[in-house]
């Protein structure tokens, strides 16, 4: 992780040239950082060999949202229409180009403990535990998506809102420059005694939680305090709401403050949620934290970044909350 995101980092220093201050679109940057990282540390591969997959997914999100905001017809999905035969398509080209990064990974990774080499390992023991192919391209298409978009973003936020809070950008700076040093990359010992940067992340999470929303069907009937839920209804737990909730955050709730995330301070579940929660939460959750913990440090080890003047503030939902016109921030080197 740290090697791909120092190779990032030295891009932004060769991109800037001689100039003192650059601006970059630090939306586009984490995208491809995230997209690497997953690929490298889930299948052994690199962002090249997984970009078609990765462009081919981004295509199967804008129709699914458009499908989302059509009123549908059951079995509406089966017509084939010229948006439906390409999602048909897109699916069957994105599970043969999984199948075909898989032959080509998979022997190199058997013997690694990398998320394709388990699930090969898998896919040969003789217990009921045992995965088929096509299992494995479900969970591969699955890591792949979740993987990329929600740490991205995460990324970027928190870039957005340190540029903004430049108070909380130099104490963050601060304690990497002394924790992990100048020159050197952070490693699992010294990030966790980054709080400044946790916490800066945890509030991110709070005010731009990449999922927005967690849906949910009861499986029987319930009676959630006066309401009765009957089975097969579905619930959406809308997470962006309960994080500016003014009864739980206060009347700040809408200011980012990484102090309220002081001394590992953990909040009721039902309150802060942006992994999920029960047994469905984010399996990537620990995964996502390192990445966006070294990313972040190894940002300011480097640079100190302020919001250009050309980024337009406009979250907006591509099923996870994204920068609609980017993340334009201005770097300068130290
Ligand atoms: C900041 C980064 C991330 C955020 C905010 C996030 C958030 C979430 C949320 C809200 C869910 C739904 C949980 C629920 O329904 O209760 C979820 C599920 C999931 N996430 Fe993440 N995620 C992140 C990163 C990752 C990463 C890096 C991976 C993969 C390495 C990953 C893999 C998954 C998978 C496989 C599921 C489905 C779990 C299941 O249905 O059992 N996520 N994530």
């Amino acid at each position: 992780m740290s090697a791909i995101a120092s190779s990032m980092l030295d891009k932004w220093a060769v991109q800037g040239g001689t100039h003192t201050e650059f601006e970059i679109d630090a939306s586009k940057k984490f995208q491809t950082l995230s997209s690497d990282v997953i690929s490298c540390v889930a299948f052994g591969s690199s962002y090249e060999e997984g970009k078609r997959v990765f462009q081919l997914q981004e295509e199967q999100i804008k129709l699914a949202l458009l499908a989302m905001r059509t009123f549908y017809f059951p079995g509406f999905r089966f017509v084939p229409t010229k948006k439906n035969r390409r999602r048909h398509s897109l699916n069957q080209e994105i599970r043969s180009s999984l199948r075909k990064l898989i032959e080509t990974n998979g022997r190199k990774c058997e013997d690694s403990k990398n998320l394709l080499g388990l699930m090969l390992s898998a896919s040969k023991t003789d217990n009921g535990f045992k995965m088929g192919i096509e299992e494995i391209i479900d969970e591969c298409k699955t890591f792949y998506f979740a993987g990329k978009e929600t740490t991205a973003n995460l990324l970027t936020w928190a870039t957005l809102l340190s540029a903004l809070h430049k108070e909380w950008q130099d104490k963050a700076r601060d304690e990497v420059h002394q924790v992990c040093g100048k020159n050197k990359h952070p490693n699992a010992e010294n990030l966790n005694a980054t709080a400044f940067v946790n916490m800066v992340l945890k509030e991110t999470l709070r005010l731009y939680p990449p999922a927005l929303s967690l849906s949910r069907t009861a499986t029987k009937d319930v009676k959630l305090g006066k309401p009765d839920i009957p089975a097969g209804m579905q619930l959406n737990l809308p997470l962006v709401d309960i994080h500016h909730d003014v009864d739980i955050w206060g009347a700040d709730a809408e200011e980012f403050d990484p102090s309220r995330f002081a001394d590992d301070k953990s909040y009721h579940l039902g309150a802060y949620f942006p992994f999920g929660i029960g047994p469905a939460i984010c399996v990537g959750q620990n995964i996502a934290m390192v990445e966006a913990k070294l990313v972040i440090a190894m940002v300011l080890q480097r640079f100190v970044i302020d919001v250009s003047p050309s980024y337009v503030h406009a979250p907006m939902m591509v099923m996870t909350l994204q920068p609609q016109y980017g993340a334009q921030v201005l770097v300068r080197k130290i």
